[in-house]
């Protein structure tokens, strides 16, 4: 018996999720096949276990300025398990959350491990599925670099399955992953070193904006060694780790080593060659606007096309492939990969976008503008923490459209979201100076920079 379905995404993460479902609301009989858990990175591995433990850091980082603000509090300690457990049993939820979507909405969820048997089929649990339509969905895995004992260090998954603090951390990379692990790690009271290769965290983010960072970094945050590639990682007889890099700098007495150096696609396993669809020299599978593959019927979405690896990304591309395959009024429906807005959950918190001033005046020139402010945020400034923010509008052409905003600060996540609209619009200078600031906050300097 063979099952036939009009829409098949393999991978139940952010894109095989979200597609499976519109395509059902469309009317299509549709089903998800999951190797792991539902949810995929974002719900089990990335984005929501990485943000409770910000949430976490954010209360460290709250007590430890209560003091400034009357309170005289005195910390018994600080459990790692009880905030992992809680972090579990809320992922829990979210499980058995998409689970009744998808039986409210008809889709079949499928747990197995899916391999293309030819551009129609996949086999699953030793089942032949066939689809009109099948969308690859795997998304990705964490890079082990290829050094010496790189096999005691453990990635982001890893990361996550910890069970106690840490008491000393290295991590590896200088990437969104690096940055906040790092991060989490130091305010929940490790001793936590962060390690670059270049001279900076996040080089290809604004300059103003890490900058900024590596300030902060320097006041109250990990430990940061720049010009630092790790060259081979030792175990000691009391099972420590000694990390020895190239520049001959040597981190000693480590108990867990986090390799936060990139994602790789997962695309090794799943028979592409038996669907004749073909991927980069990565292993990315790269689709036109529509997200389609090199093969009629077969389509990727979200982290394994090599865009901006990102939830929402994945989210809406999956959204916007079922409405053109299955909702007569969206022919051409298909994701705009322009001006997409991305957060660093960094203490504090950066986001960003659009074009950095660097990209822009590459691609303008002089008829580029920028404007800029750093200010003390008034969180930290009844603390002896005098710690700065810094916003940045960078605006082309006479009408100053804004092609690229930036900031460092706190509440930056919750503030880009809605600016991010206006960019979408084509906001000018004068249409951010023409709207009333909100006092007092730190979202205010956008709309009065000079
Ligand atoms: C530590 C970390 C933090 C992150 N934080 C953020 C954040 O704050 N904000 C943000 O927007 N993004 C964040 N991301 C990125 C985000 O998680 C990804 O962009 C997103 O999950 C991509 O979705 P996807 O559907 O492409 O793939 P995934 O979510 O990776 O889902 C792919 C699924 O496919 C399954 N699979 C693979 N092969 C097969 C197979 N052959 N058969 C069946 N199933 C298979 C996998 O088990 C997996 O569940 C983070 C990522 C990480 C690692
Ligand atoms: N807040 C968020 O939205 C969020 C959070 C986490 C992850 N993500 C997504 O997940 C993706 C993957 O994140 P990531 O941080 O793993 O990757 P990344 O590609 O952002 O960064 C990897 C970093 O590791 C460095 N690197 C590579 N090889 C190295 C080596 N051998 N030694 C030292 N450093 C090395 C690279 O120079 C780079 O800076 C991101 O691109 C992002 O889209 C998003």
């Amino acid at each position: 018996m063979t099952r036939h379905y009009d829409y098949l995404a393999i991978g139940a993460g952010s894109g095989g999720i979200a597609s499976a479902n519109r395509a059902a609301i469309r009317g299509a009989k549709a089903a998800v096949i999951e190797a792991k858990a539902v949810g995929g990175t974002c719900v089990n591995v990335g984005c929501v276990p990485k943000k409770v433990m910000w949430y976490g850091a954010h209360i460290a980082e709250a007590i430890k300025y209560s003091s400034a603000y009357g309170f005289n509090i005195e910390q018994k300690g600080f459990d790692w398990s009880t905030l992992v457990k809680n972090r579990e049993a809320y992922i829990e939820r979210i499980h058995g959350g998409y689970k009744r979507g998808f039986e409210s909405n008809g889709v079949d969820y499928i747990e197995g491990f899916a391999r293309f048997v030819d551009s129609r089929t996949v086999e699953v649990n030793g089942e032949h599925i066939t689809a009109d339509h099948i969308t690859i969905a795997v998304g990705g895995r964490a890079m082990i670099p290829d050094v010496p004992g790189a096999e005691y260090g453990i990635d982001s998954d890893g990361f996550f399955a910890l069970t106690e603090r840490p008491n000393k951390a290295v991590v590896v990379g200088a990437g969104y992953i690096a940055v906040e692990i790092a991060g989490v790690l130091h305010a929940l009271g490790s001793d936590a070193h962060l390690l670059v290769r270049g001279d900076r965290p996040l080089r290809y983010f604004d300059h103003d904006i890490t900058d900024a960072l590596l300030e902060r970094l320097k006041q109250d945050g990990p430990t940061l060694h720049t010009g630092c590639i790790v060259a081979r990682v030792e175990k000691n007889n009391d099972g420590l780790l000694s990390i020895h890099c190239d520049n001959g700098e040597l981190i000693e007495g480590v108990d867990c080593l986090v390799w936060a150096i990139g994602r790789e696609p997962a695309t090794d396993k799943i028979n592409l060659e038996a669907a004749g669809v073909t991927a980069d020299a990565h292993g990315f599978i790269r689709t036109d606007k529509y997200q389609n593959t090199n093969v009629k019927g077969i389509y990727a979405v979200g982290d394994i096309t090599g865009e901006a690896q990102l939830t929402p990304v994945a989210i809406k591309a999956g959204r916007l492939l079922a409405e053109r395959l299955f909702n007569k009024d969206m022919p051409d429906a298909h994701m705009d990969y322009s001006q997409i807005p991305t957060i660093v959950f960094s203490h504090p918190t950066i986001g960003t976008v659009g074009l950095t001033e660097t990209e822009a005046r590459e691609v303008h020139g002089d008829n580029v503008k920028v404007y800029r402010s750093q200010f003390a945020a008034m969180y930290n400034a009844v603390t002896p923490h005098r710690a700065l923010s810094t916003f940045k509008l960078v605006c082309v052409g006479p009408e100053e459209r804004v092609i690229g905003l930036h900031g460092i600060g706190e509440g930056m996540d919750e503030i880009l979201q809605g600016f991010a609209v206006a960019m979408k619009m084509g906001a000018t200078k004068a249409d951010f100076d023409a709207t009333v600031a909100l006092h007092p906050t730190s979202a205010e300097e956008f709309v009065t920079l000079r």
